[in-house]
Order: C-alpha cells, then sequence, then structure tokens
C-alpha cells in the first residue's frame, strides 16, 4: 500500500504559485495550468505536477524535462529557461521547494505535531521510541526512519533518511488526511543541509548527540554541527529537546532560543536525566528523572545507549505535555528497533547480536556494554561502508581492536570504492588498535561463519555495520544480504553440527 497518495485539490493555479514567489520568480509561457502535485524526480512525476528541474551534483533535472512533460507535469520550476513546458525561473529552486511544496499540499505539518530527531548517532532508536510512546499515549502516528515510513494507510521501506522536499511533504499530506495526530521522523544533516524539511514546522526539535561522521558531505565538523543546529531555528521548530552529554549538545542548549528541555544519562543537572542504569543481557533498567517524577524504567532493548535514546523521546514528549506515565509504558514495551542490536538466537551457548554500529563513537558506546555481558571473548565482524568518509576506516578498526578479543574484517557495501582498500584501511586500524586477533575474510557470508565457529559457550559474536540492510552495493551490482539471516543460518549450521 502506498502512504504518499494526497492530490492538491482544488487545484492551484501556476500563476497563484508565481505570485508565491515574489519578484524572485518569472514565468514563461502560460499561467493558466492547473497544478494538484509537486516533484522533484521526474520518474515520480504524476499528471498535474509541476516538476521542479534542480541543478544536481551530477546532473541537472532540465535533462528530464521531456520525460516529466510525458507523465503529465503541467510546468517546471527550475533556474533554467526551457520551452518544453511553461516554467518558473527562480535563482535557487531547492532553496525554495520545501516551502512551496508544503504550500501546494495545504502545509500538512500545521496539523500534525511532527517530532524530528537529529543527531549522529540514535535518529532512528529515538524515532521508534517516540513513536511507542506516543501510541501508548493514544495518539494516531506516523513514521519516517531510514528503514521505513508507516502511515495508518500503509508503509513502504524508505528509500532515504529524511526524503526530498517533495516526497517529504507528500507524506506529512497523507497522514494529515488519515486523522494522523503525530509523526516521528529522522532530520538527517542532508535532509538540512539540502533544505529537504524547510516549510516543515517541527513542534519538537530533538537533538541525541554530535561525533564524527559524514565528513564527505560536510567540509569540517563546525559545518555538520551547523547544518543540524538549523533545525532548531525558531522558523523550524516550537521547542527543543537537546543531549547534553557532549559539547556540541551543550553548545546548542545555551544558545537555541526556542523553549528547551536538556536531557541526560549521566549529568544530573538536566531537566530529564537518569540514575541507576543498569544493562544486562535481557534489557535496561534506569531511574528516570524530570517533569517532578521519578520512575523505574525497564527498556526491553539492550545496551545503556539506549536509555540516552528513551531520554530523548521522553524528554520531547515532556516538551509537548504528553502524558508520560502512558509513554513510558509504550517505550517499555518496544521490544526491537530493526538491526540495533538485535540477538540472533539459533540454539547456540553464546550470544550473538547484530548491530548498526559505524562510527567509532557508537562503537565506544556499545563495546563496554558487550563486554560487560561475558567473562569469555567478544568477537566483532566489521567493516567500512563505500563512498564515505575515508578517514572513518581506520579508526574503525582501531576502536573495534580496542574493545573485542577478535576482530574479523570484511566487506559492507563497497559502492564505487576499492573493496580491498577499503578492507586493509580498516585492517591496519584493527592492527594498530589493541591486542585483538585481527582476521581479514572479504566474503561476509564466510566472515560471519567463522566468527560463530570461533565462538566458545559464553562469548559474544556481534555483526556490525549494517544493521537492518538487506542489500550489498558493489559497484552498480546489487546483492541480497542481510545480517540478521546471515548470522541465523551460520548458528542453525554450527548448532545442526
Ligand atoms: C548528497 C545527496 O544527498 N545528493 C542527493 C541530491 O543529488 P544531486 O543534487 O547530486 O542530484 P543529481 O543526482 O545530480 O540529480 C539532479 C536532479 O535531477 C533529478 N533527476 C535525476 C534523474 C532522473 O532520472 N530524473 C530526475 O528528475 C534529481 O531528482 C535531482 O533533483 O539529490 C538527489 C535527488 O533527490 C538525491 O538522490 C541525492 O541523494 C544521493 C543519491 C544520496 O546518496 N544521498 C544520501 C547521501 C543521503 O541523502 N543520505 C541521508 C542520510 C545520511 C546518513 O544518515 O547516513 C539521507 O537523508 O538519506
Ligand atoms: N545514543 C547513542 N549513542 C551512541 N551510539 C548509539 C546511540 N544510539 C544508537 N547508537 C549506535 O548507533 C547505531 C545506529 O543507531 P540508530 O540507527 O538509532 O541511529 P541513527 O542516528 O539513525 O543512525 P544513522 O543515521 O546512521 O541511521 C546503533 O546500531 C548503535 O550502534
Amino acid at each position: 500500500m502506498s502512504v504518499d497518495c494526497p492530490r492538491c485539490t482544488p487545484p492551484k493555479l501556476l500563476r497563484e504559485m508565481v505570485h508565491r514567489l515574489g519578484r524572485s520568480a518569472t514565468l514563461s509561457g502560460s499561467g493558466e495550468a492547473a497544478v494538484t502535485g509537486i516533484s522533484q524526480d521526474s520518474r515520480l512525476v504524476r499528471a498535474g505536477d509541476v516538476y521542479a528541474a534542480l541543478p544536481g551534483r551530477h546532473r541537472h533535472g532540465i535533462e528530464f524535462a521531456v520525460e516529466a512533460a510525458s507523465r503529465g507535469a503541467v510546468a517546471m520550476l527550475s533556474d533554467r529557461e526551457s520551452d518544453v513546458l511553461p516554467t518558473i525561473v527562480v535563482d535557487d529552486p531547492r532553496l525554495l521547494l520545501g516551502p512551496l511544496a508544503a504550500w501546494v499540499y495545504g502545509n500538512p505539518s500545521e496539523s500534525l505535531d511532527v517530532y524530528g530527531v537529529t543527531g549522529t548517532n540514535g535518529k532512528t532508536s529515538t524515532a521508534y521510541l517516540l513513536d511507542a510512546g506516543l501510541r501508548a499515549a493514544g495518539v494516531a502516528t506516523g513514521m519516517m526512519t531510514g528503514i521505513t515510513v508507516r502511515g495508518p494507510n500503509g508503509s513502504r521501506t524508505a528509500t532515504r533518511t529524511t526524503p526530498e522536499a517533495c516526497e517529504l511533504q507528500q507524506t506529512l499530506a497523507a497522514f494529515a488526511e488519515h486523522r494522523t495526530g503525530a509523526v516521528a521522523m529522522e532530520v538527517s544533516s542532508h535532509g538540512l543541509a539540502l533544505h529537504r524539511i524547510d516549510g516543515t514546522s517541527f513542534r519538537v526539535g530533538v537533538f541525541t548527540n554530535l561525533a564524527r561522521d559524514h565528513l564527505d558531505f560536510h567540509p569540517d565538523m563546525d559545518a555538520y554541527f551547523a547544518a543540524k543546529a538549523r533545525l532548531f531555528e525558531p522558523g523550524h521548530c516550537a521547542a527543543a529537546a537537546i543531549g547534553i552529554d557532549d559539547e556540541f549538545g551543550r553548545r546548542l542548549a545555551a544558545t537555541v532560543t526556542v523553549p528547551r528541555v536538556t536531557f541526560s544519562s549521566r549529568c544530573t543537572a538536566a531537566d530529564v536525566h537518569a540514575s541507576a542504569v543498569h544493562a544486562d543481557e535481557g534489557g535496561t533498567s534506569f531511574t528516570l528523572h524530570g517533569a517532578g517524577a521519578r520512575t523505574p524504567v525497564r527498556l526491553r532493548l539492550l545496551g545503556v545507549h539506549q536509555v540516552d535514546n528513551a531520554l530523548a523521546a521522553l524528554a520531547a514528549l515532556a516538551a509537548r505535555g504528553v502524558d508520560l506515565d502512558a509513554a513510558v509504558a509504550g517505550i517499555e514495551n518496544l521490544d526491537t528497533v530493526p538491526g540495533r542490536l538485535e540477538a540472533v538466537h539459533a540454539g547456540q551457548p553464546f550470544l550473538a547480536f547484530v548491530d548498526y554500529m559505524h562510527n567509532t563513537a557508537g562503537q565506544r558506546r556499545l563495546f563496554p556494554y558487550l563486554r560487560s555481558l561475558t567473562r569469555g571473548r567478544v568477537i566483532a565482524v566489521v567493516g567500512a561502508t563505500g563512498e564515505r568518509d575515508p578517514g572513518k576506516r581506520v579508526p574503525l578498526g582501531a576502536t573495534a581492536a580496542r574493545f573485542a578479543d577478535t576482530v574479523i574484517v570484511t566487506d559492507e557495501s563497497p559502492y564505487s570504492d576499492d573493496a580491498h582498500s577499503l578492507r586493509e584501511d580498516v585492517a591496519r586500524g584493527a592492527r594498530s588498535g589493541g591486542d585483538a586477533e585481527v582476521l581479514v575474510l572479504p566474503d561476509r557470508a564466510e566472515a560471519i561463519v567463522a566468527a560463530v565457529t570461533l565462538a566458545a559457550p559464553g562469548d559474544v559474536v556481534v555483526v556490525a555495520g549494517r544493521g537492518h540492510d538487506r542489500v550489498q552495493a558493489y559497484g552498480p551490482r546489487r546483492r541480497v544480504f542481510d545480517d540478521r539471516v546471515a548470522l541465523h543460518d551460520a548458528l542453525r549450521r554450527l548448532v545442526a553440527g
């Protein structure tokens, strides 16, 4: 089922759109076209759409004007003239697209409580926790994460962590049409830097944490932080829930001008904080302090880092005045975030997990927890994904080797990068990082089999880096590969003998 089905009814006239854009816009051709939608991908254009032909890193959308027209586009928005369709010409169409798409679809976020979660780690988990808390509080929810887009009228696999502006507004409009009360969504730094969320009103912006990542896209950490901080500008969100366990969160909390609630799993000065944190192989307990309450909480989610994410969700819900007692019950019942410390059982005499950790900040939070579960060894399958910040690779190997007894380096998704050099960078880090035994096995399935074969009763195995991802990408080639399935198969064969 599709979750994105709205059309703008009644249609808007193209000349109204031009008027809305003001003097910055000129129109070539008739302004009488009736507009019922807007899209920035010619392959997704539907009859009655305006096609936004945007300049890109690789191509210019104007190259696809004929295709857009063939699919029923009635006009274009671009920074270039065209005689294919009536065209609204503006200097920076990507900058204007978000608010324009919101207007086309009736500004849907204004009739929804949209919670936007940004940060380096924890966005997906916090979005799932927000959704669980809101549903338990009786709110009909929609959710947009890098895993799934789910609403009252269906769900689909996500193609982006944060959708592009037109798709985002279409989805929000579909949620609003189906009497959704609140939406929990991830807001990536790409989504902020590329203006995908412009035109969306967030009731609460949530900041989880910030550590080195995505420096393939942002020139440096300050630019990365500045992109994240955009979410908390008054024009984007009405309130903020900010984690203060790192310097960037503390800086943000000191500078935001919207009402804010701080949270921390370590600092009791935070508005919402935790004490008595205890993580074991069955779940995670803590005492919640905040909003005048001290509440014992027992998460089914594994790992102390999920206390941070639960606090993020609860601080955001407190900022919005949601019933925390009901929300806590919902958060306690959430048993899995796909690919995030998912335990895999096949009767083996040791613990085995799949996790999405893919930066050193995540490794430093998770490995100590994994170590706490065993008196035996920690065996980690690690790698590095291609077309990402090359500066991550060596540290990923070094940090894994600091905490694990055995590190098995293998392929994740190299994309257009050379798989051998990806592995060698990670292995070089692992060999320098500690006393760990280091193996290099290019084939991921073989690496997983090796990990479970090496494991002794009581050990811990973690297959890291890909989480929920079901597709492995080598250049243009794609193959289905789900770590959870591969790990279960390897365990089943091991147990069968
Ligand atoms: C860096 C980045 O995000 N780039 C995005 C950007 O690409 P671009 O500006 O270079 O566009 P382009 O590919 O040159 O195409 C130019 C224009 O032609 C259009 N086009 C293109 C082909 C066609 O057949 N028809 C058509 O209309 C495109 O929609 C685009 O508007 O606009 C494209 C169109 O929307 C996106 O597909 C593309 O995402 C790329 C593929 C991508 O990989 N993005 C990732 C990095 C991303 O966004 N990741 C974050 C999460 C990061 C994380 O947390 O890990 C996310 O929010 O998903
Ligand atoms: N609060 C946290 N602090 C540190 N690491 C975390 C935290 N939450 C999750 N992680 C680690 O980060 C990984 C990704 O978690 P999650 O998907 O919730 O975050 P995310 O911000 O959506 O990540 P991405 O943007 O890469 O999808 C987890 O598998 C775990 O290893």
